[in-house]
């Protein structure tokens, strides 16, 4: 140790201390460090536990600094080693088993503990929190001789802990107090659309239930509740909070409440002690995420350097749930009250849902689910008191049909060097600045591997791709690959491309092959997948129903109480009055709650009970109208020249040729389709995938276009003469959409990515090619059957189905 050097000793080996102790090192040597940490490792990414349980990192992937950085930097490191308390007196910190380490300076850093429902039982055997190495290797033997477990709490924690169980192969329930999961972070609707999620990943819920008692003998056995029912476990976590961790400072005589109490410096009550982490409580608030231990660590560094700081006035915390497939967050206020103001936009088809919420127009807070592209974008504007403007609204909202320039990033180039980029990892602009120009890096994955940004919840990857567009200019490549989901890094074109050169047969096969981190996958990459093997094999591809979404596989359209809706077929939007006969006698026979009038010109049977699909469907002796499936859904057609005085073409009768052809096959999403049958087009082709203009001389073609929430107008693609060519062209389309659209993409979106001159190109121009993608269109047209009728000739299945012993593992 150096004589003049002052001594600091460093309570708690874990990620506060730790990052605190790494910016003192950046700005002076003037410190003779010494670390006591209880457990017995060098310091490590507490929140990559989560990955390690689920089995995509292992312990040694996830250490931080290991025992070569502390003797590089000269700290002398006391491991597996308790603090019992501070000596004020005698100027000496001492540990539980006698150790006495002289200080001038100390730095309490010793976390939080997981919080133990303190009711009978709890101290049983196969009953853990999960905060540390030692829990999670407890949670990884149990799953190797257990089967049943039960996770107490719905919060960040147990979601995660649950979802790694579930990937260990545990049957996972999820007790919950609360009738919302993650009420701490989210609104009623994020947290339902999260909780369907999570069940078609295989994770069951019990909510509401306040548990009263762990059951069994030496070991638990089940969790009873108060409304005196059982839930049968053999392994229980607890997930219920944290407590911070005030032992050695309440022992010390220095001032505790929740935490330890700390100034805008993180000074204790006693002098040279600070205090950061979670176990520090400032400004009445003790935090329980690491964002702001990093930014309490560097205004602690600078102040116990001697280097002038601003004040730490508190933390703006965002959350992100570390779960593959399951893109949620929130930031700032959640809830909205009278006093605010709330944009929000909710997609169903889509499954996501985006809520900003103002107040007096200062934007607040944000929670997103489905599509978290603009967390790191909202979490930097609501830091910054950001003033909602009709610009910034149209940004976010990307509102494109309204005027408005479609989404900004966030602005890299306003942002201070020491503001950190990486919550997760501490990891700030200029350091990734620096390692870009002084380091030559050029792709966020050399990034992520020399600074760690990226490397834990992956919610700052937007921006550090700006920050390296920022600095390298027109040298910036995204030489990241976008994967199709969380579980790959593999594009929709790699892996159809995979699927095709290697002979890919089933979902299960191509993610084993190649290389998913999720062995089951996830919601996004089942169903995308089994479409493309449709698509690429649609005369052996035997489709697989648990990779559908709860709609394709029971064939009709789930509502919100639960019954489905039933949607016949009306070729061309034209019907008789004897199929009118029959819809009327069953809806009446099966008590059908409302019979609707669709925008695609059919009947919509609401109300059906799921029992009675089955008999619904044989009784009406209809095709199925595909209302439910990415799949053509309607042709919708003007009265056209059999009836109208302007018509020019026979609109109604190709509408019904049309929908006759086409219907029954896959598509990447739904596809609508409308024929007019002259320029007056009263059937509105111009929002349709397909849209049909009847002229003089034959038939106008247009592709493209919307009508939902991103509107947008048809393009025009060709004229035509015929109706042969009018069917062939519409059939290449299609096929063309069907084999280079990704998976829920609409033909809006995929005209504007793949452009219109090249679908002319293709479509118009290259004969033989439309011919022989009308060619594959055919030969698929060829294996699909009418799904009611197959459902009701697969009577056990279908028994199985309709009766509620549905497949387990499915969406
Ligand atoms: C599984 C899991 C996943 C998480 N995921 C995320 C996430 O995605 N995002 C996020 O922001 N946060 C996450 N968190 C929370 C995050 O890990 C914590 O906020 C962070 O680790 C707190 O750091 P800390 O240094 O204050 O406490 P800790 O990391 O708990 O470190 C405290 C250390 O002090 C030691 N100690 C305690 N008492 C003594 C004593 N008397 N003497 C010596 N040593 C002592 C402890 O053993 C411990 O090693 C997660 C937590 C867990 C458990
Ligand atoms: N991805 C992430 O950011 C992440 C991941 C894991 C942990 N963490 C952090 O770790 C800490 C611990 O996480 P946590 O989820 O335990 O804490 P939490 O406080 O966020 O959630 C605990 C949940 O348990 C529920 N609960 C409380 N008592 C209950 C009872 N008797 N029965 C059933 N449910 C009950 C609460 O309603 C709450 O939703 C938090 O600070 C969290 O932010 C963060
Ligand atoms: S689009 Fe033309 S043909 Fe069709 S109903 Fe309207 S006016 Fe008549
Ligand atoms: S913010 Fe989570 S990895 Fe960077």
């Amino acid at each position: 140790m150096g004589k003049d050097r002052e001594k600091l000793v460093v309570i708690g080996n874990g990620m506060a201390g730790i990052s605190a102790v790494e910016q003192i090192l950046k700005l002076t040597t003037k410190f003779d460090i010494t670390v006591i940490g209880s457990e017995p490792h060098p310091n490590y990414n507490r929140i990559m536990l989560s990955y390690v349980l689920e089995g995509s990192k292992t312990i040694d992937d996830i250490v931080l600094n290991d025992l070569g950085w502390y003797k590089d930097n000269g700290i002398t490191l006391h491991m597996g080693r308790a603090v019992a308390k501070i000596d004020e007196l005698n100027k000496e910190v001492i540990t539980i088993d006698g150790l006495k380490v002289p200080f001038d300076k100390v730095i309490i850093a010793t976390g939080s503990n997981s919080f133990i429902l303190p009711i009978p039982g709890s101290d049983k055997e196969g009953v853990v929190g999960f905060r540390d190495i030692a829990d999670c290797n407890q949670m990884l033997d149990a799953a190797k001789c257990y089967k049943k477990a039960a996770v107490i709490g719905g919060g960040l924690l147990g979601l995660e802990a649950a979802k790694g169980l579930v990937q260990l192969g545990m049957d996972v329930t999820v007790v919950h107090l609360m009738e919302d999961l993650m009420e701490r972070q989210l609104d009623h609707q994020a947290a339902s659309m999260l909780k369907a999620e999570l069940e078609r990943q295989g994770i069951k819920f019990k909510m509401g239930a306040q548990t009263v008692e762990l059951l069994g003998d030496a070991r638990v056995s089940g969790l009873r509740f108060a409304d005196d029912t059982v839930l049968d476990a053999e392994f229980v976590v607890m997930t219920v909070g944290i407590k911070p961790n005030i032992t050695v400072a309440k022992d010390s005589g220095i001032e505790v409440n929740r935490g330890i109490v700390v100034n805008d410096y993180l000074q204790t009550s006693m002098e040279g002690v600070y205090s950061v982490g979670e176990c520090t409580e400032h400004r009445g608030t003790c935090y329980g995420l690491v964002a702001p231990l990093f930014e309490q660590g560097m205004i602690l560094a600078k102040h116990i350097s001697g280097v002038e700081t601003v004040p730490y006035e508190g933390s703006i915390v965002s959350t992100k749930l570390k779960i593959s497939g399951v893109d949620v967050f929130s930031t700032g206020e959640f809830i909205d009250g009278p006093e605010h103001t709330v944009i929000a936009n909710k997609d169903d088809w889509k499954r996501t849902y985006k809520k900003i919420i103002l107040k007096d127009n200062v934007m607040v807070g944000a929670v997103l689910f489905g599509d978290i592209t603009d967390s790191a974008q909202l979490q930097k504007l609501i830091k910054l008191k950001t003033v909602m403007t009709d610009d910034l609204y149209a940004s976010l909202m990307g509102t494109g049909c309204c005027g408005g320039e479609g989404k900004k990033g966030i602005s890299v180039d306003t942002m201070s060097n020491d503001e950190i980029v990486c919550g997760c990892n501490g990891v700030t602009k200029g350091t990734i600045v620096d390692v870009i120009t002084n380091q030559g890096l050029t792709t966020v994955d050399e990034i992520k591997a020399c600074t760690g940004a990226t490397r834990s919840c992956g919610g700052c990857k937007p921006v550090v791709e700006q920050i390296l567009q920022y600095v390298l200019g027109d040298e910036f490549k995204t030489a990241a690959k976008q994967g199709i989901c969380g579980c790959t890094t593999l594009s929709r074109d790699e892996i159809v491309a995979e699927i095709k050169d290697k002979g890919l047969q089933t979902t299960k096969e191509v993610m084993n092959v190649l290389g998913w981190s999720q062995t089951e996958g996830c919601s996004k990459c089942r169903p995308a997948i089994n479409y493309y093997l449709g698509m690429i094999y649609p005369d052996t591809h035997e489709d697989e129903k648990q990779s559908r979404f709860v709609n394709e596989r029971m064939n009709a359209n789930i509502q919100k109480d639960g019954t489905y809706t039933v949607v016949p077929r009306m070729y061309g939007g034209v019907t008789t009055p004897e199929d009118l006969k029959k819809i009327a006698d069953v809806s009446l026979k099966y008590d059908v709650k409302v019979v609707k009038v669709t925008g695609g010109q059919r009947l919509d049977l609401i109300g059906v009970k799921k029992e009675d699909l089955p008999k619904v469907w044989e009784e009406l002796d209809m095709p199925s109208g595909y209302a439910y499936a990415k799949s053509l859904r309607t042709v919708k057609t003007c009265v056209g020249s059999q009836f109208c005085r302007f018509g020019t073409q026979d609109s109604m009768g190709m509408g019904a040729i049309l929908e006759r052809k086409f219907e029954r096959l896959d598509f990447p999403a739904k596809f609508k389709l409308a024929v007019n049958g002259c320029p007056r087009n009263c059937a509105e082709s111009c929002t349709k995938d397909i849209g049909i203009v009847g002229n003089d001389g034959g038939w106008e073609i247009f592709v493209g276009g919307n009508g939902g929430i991103k509107a947008r107008l048809a393009d025009s693609l060709c004229k035509v003469k015929t109706d042969e060519e009018l069917i062939e062209i519409c059939g290449a389309i299609m096929q063309f959409y069907r084999e280079t659209g990704n998976y829920l993409e609409r033909t809006s979106e995929w005209v504007e990515r793949i452009g219109l001159d090249h679908i002319k190109a293709v479509i118009v121009d290259d004969i033989e090619g439309r011919k022989a993608l009308m060619e594959r269109i055919e030969f698929a047209l060829k294996q699909v059957e009418d799904p009611w009728k197959k459902a009701l000739r697969d009577k056990e299945q279908t028994g199985k189905l309709f009766n509620g012993l549905e497949m387990s593992n499915q969406l």
